[in-house]
């Protein structure tokens, strides 16, 4: 059976990190679902300023991934049932905590790994590889 790789964010203004992570999920697995996290569910950071269905179809234009879907607006696990993945890889700086996600799984009768991919570091000197540093550039330049 194919082996399933979830990954989740917010995916704002794709950037060279978005990239290196769903690559680096995708190679976890065979097939490479993503979770697109909905505006009004973006409650630790300031929200993002594309819409949900654009964030979407961004990220589910890049090689890596073979299913992208808008979350759920209430429960973070309904889209995992459908998926039934192998692997949730959490990213690097995700606040979400492995062990509670695995033991939530493990309450809904889910048998899913969850692991915690890496960061990329700048490949040059100007790299951007956060949506906020990015509009924080744009606020700067073009004010
Ligand atoms: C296993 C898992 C499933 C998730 N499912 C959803 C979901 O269905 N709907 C949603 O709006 N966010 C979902 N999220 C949360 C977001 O993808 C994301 O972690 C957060 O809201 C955005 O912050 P970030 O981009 O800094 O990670 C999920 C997160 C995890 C770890
Ligand atoms: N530089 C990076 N290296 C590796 N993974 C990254 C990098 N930047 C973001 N990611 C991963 O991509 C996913 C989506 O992240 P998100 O859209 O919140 O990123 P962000 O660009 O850091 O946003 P912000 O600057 O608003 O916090 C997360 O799982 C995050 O860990």
């Amino acid at each position: 059976m194919t082996a399933r790789v979830v990954a989740q964010g917010t995916f704002d203004l794709l950037h060279p990190g978005h990239v290196h992570y769903l690559e680096e999920a995708a190679a976890m697995g065979e097939a490479l679902h993503v979770i697109v996290a909905r505006r009004d569910n973006v409650t630790h950071k300031e929200s993002p300023v594309l819409s949900n269905r654009q964030r979407r179809d961004m990220v589910a234009a890049l090689d890596a991934v073979d299913d992208a879907r808008v979350g759920h607006p209430t429960d973070i696990f309904a889209p995992i049932e459908e998926i039934e993945p192998d692997v949730i890889a959490l990213g690097y700086d995700q606040h979400h905590d492995a062990d509670a996600i695995e033991a939530a799984l493990r309450e809904r009768g889910l048998d899913c790994d969850v692991r915690r991919a890496s960061a990329r570091d700048p490949a040059y000197e100007d790299e951007l590889l956060s949506t906020g540093a990015i509009i924080d550039r744009i606020l700067a330049e073009r004010a």
